[in-house]
């Protein structure tokens, strides 16, 4: 059984990978000619661990293709899996020209049973839209062939997509026909070998549990940078609260961590999206609102502590920035925080230098040039020299060299030793005694202020 993976990004990419891996014939299709290209000439559009490495040899081994043709790439598949994006329309809801576009040229091409599987993230109903948009193109033609719409949302991470496909939690799998389930119980055969992995539900069920699940997930976090901005007013480490509260098995450790907030492609499009499906049905949505409203805000908090302890206007002011993609282990800056950061930093008039593992290319395609032109974001070559003569040191994104970085070369690099831990990765109790101004994301510390700076140089 031959597969065709329709949207070549981090899902689509990731997905025909892992199932070439798995031993199954994959072609993916992209618009993206450049893609494409690259891709068959075995460059990556997208920087995720280990994803290389099986892409090259699947393809070097002939089970993995690529081509922007995808009525060649029918031919020898019946089934396709659509992955392409569903980025936010104007009003906050998910935008399906491309999955439908996409159903209408399946339709098109359609020449015997096949299984469309819906992998983007759609709203509920999305499934019902596919089957009519290829319906009425096989009307068209005039001709009548059987096909089954199955929704498979993914819930891989970015930064562990590879080993998130291949050992998942669970497979979703909502599908209303039995030829479809048994043709999805095969292909999801190979990964469900030590235990069963595979959900089966109804179709709407499963478009649901993709938008539910994200939503959970964002909201754990959001609530628990709520706790963590009130542990700062209240003189509490909100690390140690993690903890405690991460050992009751009813809450669990995941998801806990504040920070600066999060950012991604899919948390923020798709709180909003299940928001409006809300509001589309007249239904409020109160904790969801609440969840974007602290996510809104927390991705000012570095800022607001910046501004704390150096005066609202930074002109004359350097700040290192470390790490500028949304998390670790990607090169994706879609809704990063440190983009945040760095806005209202140049706004108010300070220079950044910044440094990033992996997305620092990224940065400079798809941030405003004018930043980089007017020279007051300049990303270093390295960790270590974007400190060099900086008033201030932000961790935004953990990737793994930030996490226990040399101190005493950092002290020697920054103008002044603070540091303010967008990701509280950093242990206070270290840093102290190393003569750091430390603040972190909840530790109940806090730099002092401009007011207590200045007061306390006038009392010396
Ligand atoms: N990025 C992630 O970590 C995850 C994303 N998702 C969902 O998966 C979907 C895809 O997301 P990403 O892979 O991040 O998107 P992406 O933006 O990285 O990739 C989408 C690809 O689809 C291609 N495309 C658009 N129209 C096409 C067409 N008509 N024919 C062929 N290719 C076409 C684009 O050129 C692009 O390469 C979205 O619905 C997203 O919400 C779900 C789980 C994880
Ligand atoms: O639908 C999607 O696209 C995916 O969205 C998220 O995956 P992703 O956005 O790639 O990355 P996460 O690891 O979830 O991180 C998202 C953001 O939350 C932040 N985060 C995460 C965890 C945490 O405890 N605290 C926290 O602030 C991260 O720093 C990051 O900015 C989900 O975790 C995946 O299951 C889902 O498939």
């Amino acid at each position: 059984m031959n597969l065709t993976v329709i949207g070549t990004g981090y899902v689509g990419l990731v997905t025909g990978a892992c199932f070439a891996e798995m031993g199954r014939t994959v072609t993916c299709v992209d618009v993206d000619a450049g893609k494409i290209e690259g891709l068959k000439a075995g460059v990556l559009p997208i920087y995720e661990p280990g994803l290389e490495e099986i892409v090259l040899r699947n393809s070097a081994e002939d089970r993995l293709h690529f081509t922007t043709e995808l009525p060649e790439a029918m031919q020898d598949s019946k089934v396709y899996f659509i992955a392409v994006g569903t980025p936010p329309g104007e009003d906050g809801s998910a935008d399906l020209q491309y999955v439908l576009a996409v159903a209408r040229q399946i339709g098109r091409h359609l020449d015997g049973y096949s299984v469309i599987v819906d992998k983007s993230t759609v709203p509920v109903g999305t499934a019902d839209k596919v089957r009519a948009a290829v319906q009425a193109e096989l009307d068209v033609r005039g001709v009548k062939i059987p096909f089954d719409v199955v929704s498979n949302p993914e819930f891989l991470k970015e930064g562990a997509a590879v080993a998130d496909f291949m050992r998942p939690d669970r497979i979703i799998v909502g599908c209303e026909s039995e030829r479809a389930r048994e043709i999805m119980k095969k292909l999801y055969a190979p990964f469900n070998r030590n235990r069963e992995r595979v959900i089966y539900m109804g179709v709407k069920e499963a478009e649901m549990t993709k938008y539910a699940a994200n939503a959970l997930l964002a909201t754990k976090i959001s609530f628990m940078n709520e706790i963590a901005n009130l542990c700062d007013l209240l003189g509490v480490d909100v690390e140690s609260v993690r903890e405690g509260i991460g050992s009751d098995s009813r809450i669990g450790s995941h998801f806990i961590y504040p920070g600066c907030g999060y950012g991604g492609s899919c948390f923020p499009k798709d709180v909003q999206a299940l928001i409006r499906t809300a509001h589309a049905r007249g239904y409020a949505t109160p904790v969801l609102d609440a969840v974007e409203a602290r996510n809104a805000a927390q991705k000012q908090v570095l800022f607001q502590k910046l501004s704390r302890r150096f005066g609202s206007d930074l002109r004359g002011h350097t700040f290192a920035v470390w790490g500028l993609a949304f998390k670790p282990g990607t090169d994706d800056l879609r809704e990063a925080p440190a983009r945040v950061l760095i806005e209202a930093l140049l706004n108010a008039g300070a220079s950044v230098r910044a440094y990033d593992p992996v997305a620092m290319d990224a940065a400079r395609k798809e941030w405003p040039a004018a930043w980089f032109e007017a020279g007051r974001l300049s990303l270093a070559a390295h960790q270590y020299e974007a400190l060099e003569g900086a008033d201030a040191l932000v961790l935004v994104t953990e990737w793994k060299p930030f996490r226990h970085p040399d101190f005493a070369a950092m002290k020697r690099l920054l103008k002044a030793p603070i540091i303010l831990d967008g990701r509280n990765q950093y242990d206070p109790e270290e840093l102290q005694p190393l003569g750091f101004e430390y603040e972190g994301i909840g530790r109940g510390l806090a730099l002092p202020s401009v007011k207590d700076f200045t007061g306390s140089l006038a009392r010396r």
